[in-house]
């Protein structure tokens, strides 16, 4: 018995030729979006400051609103990955990645309540001064290295992703299709600086979220009606049934999604320099903090969005898992833009929407990290060693930075195809990856007032050498995370109990455990963040006892959350004090006469450490 399911998708394989796919209206929609992207650039260049300040490129005059922040900070790491590596995931895995919604909340209010606060107060430019207030100048640049090192491979995967998946497909140019969005992208970038990267992510936001919508709609409606897609889903939804397996080897669960989500949200949310920076530039603390809520409802909408996407085209093609067999082992993702395509032939404007979605979000991603990686190789690496530069030199080298990056994009895609796995994972593997421990260096530094600069570099060093141990060994041995719902590409699966079919492979790929070694590789790839963020907290705890922790007075004042203090708040005054050693920093900070008070702090603290007077500027005016 065939489902309409089934029978739309017999329907619609094998695809016609793809590249009559688009009409005149779809290559407009797509010029429209480039045009527009680079038009806001060109606002900004040539009206405000005309960027003339490394403030304005660099840090919006510290002047924005709080909902062009909020949707630019969904931008940020939402990219092309996302939108097809999402769908890829339900369809493959089931809905049980639908669950890191869950792990939003913690995932923001934990940035709302602490980072913020700290980060905002201090007055920073670049999130890694806060480790050079904390901690001391080594443990800054190394923090800062690390952040770069994470952006540039990141970038190279967001370019690809989309040029590949489209290539595969469509047959657009896949090095043509990567120039172009890197050149528009570096364009509007070094042109307008940080106001144009917010606010063409508000518009690349809307339009990302309106193409995955016409998919869908589409899609339900070509499936037969929602209670079709409904009815298909739930055919085989007790498969997906929840896990609360506490084996970390457990690709989702409970565990993984629901605590290991968390700290990959603070990764992103907490201390990313991409999302720190807007924080930053927000007009005031309270805005930040607003615009740290609003990112909840929207990006469970993209997340819903996206998985929706999965559900449907679930519905639509289970019975027939024909992937375009043998071509590629990272068949996937090409399927999903092969379903779109299928969904939006003959609906001329819809296909260019979508591409125009996928290029959206990949590139409000990029100039993320252009304008990003500008700032801290501006403000960490070269201000410091040139405290005599003029604002004018600064801004033009800041925007020479954003423009090299740009170029070095374009080089790092040529890496990306090396990585296999699915594009999502690769992602978020390199979040858990080098994020991991850069978040495990500001929670040692905000939540342990005895961890010392020793400790702090000891703790970067284990937490990155062992993320890329087990990182590099699960590549190697392929264990992570490889267990598939569907059998694999490239096999057909024409059984008309699918039921069975599907439990004869789930079955299958469940049997074989690994051991040893390949054991400890095959840890999740959702636990990465957590796990070599506690690394580096461990061990950088144990060498700052060993060479002797900081002692309370010496902590530059507001650098640490009193964590204890608070949790312990029903305790008496001088008992806290014995226990935490914790200067109140962050209650005096709320006085009336606090900005002055940390204002002098701060002040004196620059001059102890002998900082360039830019600094000191730029924090009192
Ligand atoms: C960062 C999260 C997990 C937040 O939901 C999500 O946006 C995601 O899975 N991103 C994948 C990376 C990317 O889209 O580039
Ligand atoms: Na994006």
């Amino acid at each position: 018995m065939k489902s309409a399911g089934g029978r739309v998708a017999e329907q619609l394989l094998p695809s016609p030729n793809q590249q009559s796919l688009f009409t005149v209206v779809d290559f407009v929609i797509f010029g429209v979006l480039l045009a527009a992207s680079l038009g806001i650039g060109l606002y900004h260049a040539l009206s405000g400051g005309r960027q003339r300040t490394t403030q304005e490129f660099l840090m919006a005059d510290r002047s924005m609103k709080c909902l062009p922040v909020s949707l630019s900070l969904i931008a940020s790491f939402q990219s092309a990955v996302a939108i097809i590596g999402v769908p890829a995931e339900i369809y493959t895995h089931g809905t049980q990645y639908w669950f890191i919604g869950c792990a939003y909340i913690l995932g923001l209010l934990i940035p709302a309540h602490v980072f913020i606060p700290i980060l905002y107060r201090l007055r920073l430019s670049s999130a890694y001064q806060y480790l050079e207030l904390r901690f001391s100048k080594p443990v800054r640049i190394c923090g800062t290295l690390t952040f770069i090192f994470q952006m540039v491979i990141y970038m190279g995967v967001c370019v690809y992703t989309p040029a590949f998946a489209l290539n595969a497909v469509t047959g657009f140019e896949l090095w043509g299709t990567v120039l172009a969005t890197g050149l528009v992208c570096t364009l509007y970038t070094t042109i307008g600086g940080l106001k144009a990267v917010i606010w063409t992510d508000v518009f690349q936001t809307l339009v990302m979220f309106a193409g995955q919508l016409a998919v869908i709609v589409v899609g339900v409606q070509k499936t037969g009606g929602v209670s079709e897609v409904c009815s298909e889903v739930s055919s085989v939804f007790s498969l997906f049934g929840f896990s609360l397996n506490p084996d970390p080897t457990e690709r989702h669960t409970f565990w993984t999604l629901g605590v290991g989500g968390v700290f990959l949200m603070l990764s992103l949310y907490g201390v990313n320099q991409a999302q720190v920076q807007r924080y930053l530039s927000a007009r005031t603390e309270k805005d930040a903090v607003r615009s740290c809520y609003m990112v909840f409802p929207s990006l469970q909408l993209a997340l819903a969005l996206s998985c929706v996407m999965g559900l449907v085209m679930f519905a639509c093609y289970y019975l027939y898992v024909i992937v375009h067999a043998k071509q590629t082992r990272r068949c996937f993702p090409q399927m999903v833009i092969s379903f779109v395509m299928d969904m939006l032939q003959g609906l001329p404007g819809l296909p260019g929407l979508f591409i125009a979605c996928l290029f959206s979000a990949a590139l409000s991603t990029i100039s993320s990290a252009f304008n990003s990686l500008a700032t801290v190789t501006m403000e960490d690496l070269i201000k410091p060693h040139f405290p005599a530069m003029t604002e004018a030199r600064a801004t033009l080298l800041s925007k020479a930075l954003a423009m090299s990056y740009g170029l070095l994009c374009l080089a790092m895609a040529y890496l990306t195809h090396l990585m296999g796995d699915s594009v999502l994972q690769v992602a978020l593997k390199i979040f858990g990856m080098v994020g991991g421990p850069i978040l495990g260096l500001f929670c040692l530094g905000i939540f342990f007032p005895w961890a010392n600069s020793t400790g702090a570099l000891a703790g970067l060093g284990a937490g990155l050498a062992v993320a890329f141990w087990v990182g590099i060994g699960s590549i190697v041995t392929r264990s992570s995370g490889t267990k598939s719902l569907l059998p694999a590409c490239g096999v057909v699966l024409l059984s008309d109990n699918t039921t069975t079919a599907i439990q004869t492979a789930l079955g299958n790929v469940t049997l074989s455990r690994p051991s040893g070694l390949k054991r400890f590789y095959s840890l999740s790839y959702m636990w990465y963040s957590a796990f070599n963020c506690s690394t580096v907290i461990l061990i950088g705890l144990i060498i700052s006892f060993l060479t002797g922790p900081m002692k309370a007075e010496d902590v530059t004042p507001g650098t640490v959350y009193p964590l204890l203090g608070k949790l312990l708040c029903f305790l008496p005054e001088r008992h806290k004090k014995k226990l935490c050693g914790v200067t109140p920093q962050v209650q005096t900070v709320r006085s009336r006469a606090a900005p002055r008070i940390v204002n002098i702090l701060i002040l004196k603290t620059c001059v102890i450490l002998n900082r360039p007077t830019f600094l000191t500027c730029n924090r009192f005016k």
